[in-house]
């Protein structure tokens, strides 16, 4: 697949869910990087940071879309040989495709460990990271069964279902709106992650943060499934998550818009939950609370605010 058909692929959401577009952007880059001749190194810098920017523009807010195209560029960084250049860049973006699959079956393991037999889950979107702990304590032998939204507008919430459905866990299909409806059945709610930030926000799918304060309300855990990867380290310097909004489409049809012509359909894609309604964020490094999202960021991104903002030239401001 060339850059231009992952690009648009991410755009359309048929490459979905955050740790996903994170690595097919990396292979993206290594299949780019592959086609090109390696005669000149100004030129290979040149076409790969345009791919680079192709790809880091299709989607706003998954940080780990920016931070997986960081990783594998800051390869050329110092290198003027353009064969080292191609086997650093190449060698780097297989090994992000790597660790990010480890990372998934590592949270999948240690996820399992904050579920107990006879557990309800409820799980909103489609996030591989929290799908992982599910099915690791299903594997285990766990009795559990799980409540998945539905996930309006774009029903991410079918894939999860015939995930669980699939796997033989007990399903049960909400819309969005019974979350709350259903808290008082729920042990625990277990979500995926598209950014979080220095202050141990969480963005994720449009839904997560009413889900959040539900679940803060009744008194049932809510924890955050994700790789260190999509933690945002431009949020260090105080930058901010841009929020994407997509297609009014997606909600109603233009010939339904025409009709209301005085209404204006608003279609953010993600949200944000304070840190205070988040108890644990399980990522492939170990547990942490929502406080030490500054740490993760130093400590697991190899971060802090001495690195310039141009190494991270991604970051968006709202
Ligand atoms: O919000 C979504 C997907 O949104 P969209 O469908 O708009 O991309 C997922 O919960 C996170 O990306 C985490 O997923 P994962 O754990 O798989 O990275």
């Amino acid at each position: 697949m060339t850059v231009e058909e992952t690009a648009e692929k991410i755009r359309t959401m048929e490459i979905r869910g955050a740790g996903r577009i994170a690595r097919y952007a990396a292979k993206a880059l290594l299949d780019h990087s592959q086609t090109l001749s390696g005669r000149d190194m100004a030129s290979y810098r040149k076409e790969m940071q345009q791919a680079a920017d192709l790809l880091v523009s299709t989607r706003p807010t998954a940080v780990s879309l920016p931070n997986a195209v960081n990783l594998v560029m800051k390869s050329l960084m110092g290198v003027s040989d353009i064969k080292t250049a191609k086997t650093n860049l190449e060698e780097r973006a297989a090994a992000f495709v790597r660790r990010s699959e480890e990372a998934v079956s590592k949270i999948g393991k240690i996820g399992a460990r904050n579920i107990r037999d006879g557990d309800v889950v409820l799980t909103h979107c489609n996030s591989e990271a929290a799908l992982a702990c599910i099915l690791e304590a299903h594997q285990q032998g766990m009795d559990i069964e799980v409540y998945a939204t539905e996930v309006r507008p774009r029903n991410q919430g079918h894939i999860t279902a015939r995930t669980l459905s699939d796997a033989g866990i007990k399903t049960n299909f909400i819309v969005d709106s019974a979350a709350r409806f259903f808290m008082k059945e729920v042990d625990l709610c277990i979500t995926g992650a598209d950014a979080i930030t220095v202050n141990g926000s969480v963005i994720n799918k449009i839904g997560t943060s009413q889900i959040a304060l539900a679940a803060h309300e009744a008194r049932v855990s809510f924890l955050v499934a994700a790789e260190t990867y999509k933690f945002a380290p431009c949020t260090i310097v105080g930058e901010r998550i841009l929020i994407e909004e997509r297609s009014p489409d997606e909600i109603l049809s233009p010939e339904m818009r025409k009709e209301l012509r005085n209404v204006t359909v608003r279609n953010p894609t993600f949200d944000i939950t304070p840190a205070d309604y988040v108890d644990l964020i399980i990522t492939e490094a170990g547990v942490f609370p929502p406080e030490m999202a500054y740490t993760v960021i130093r400590e697991q991104l190899h971060w802090d605010s001495s690195d310039l903002s141009s190494d991270y030239p991604y970051c968006e401001e709202e």
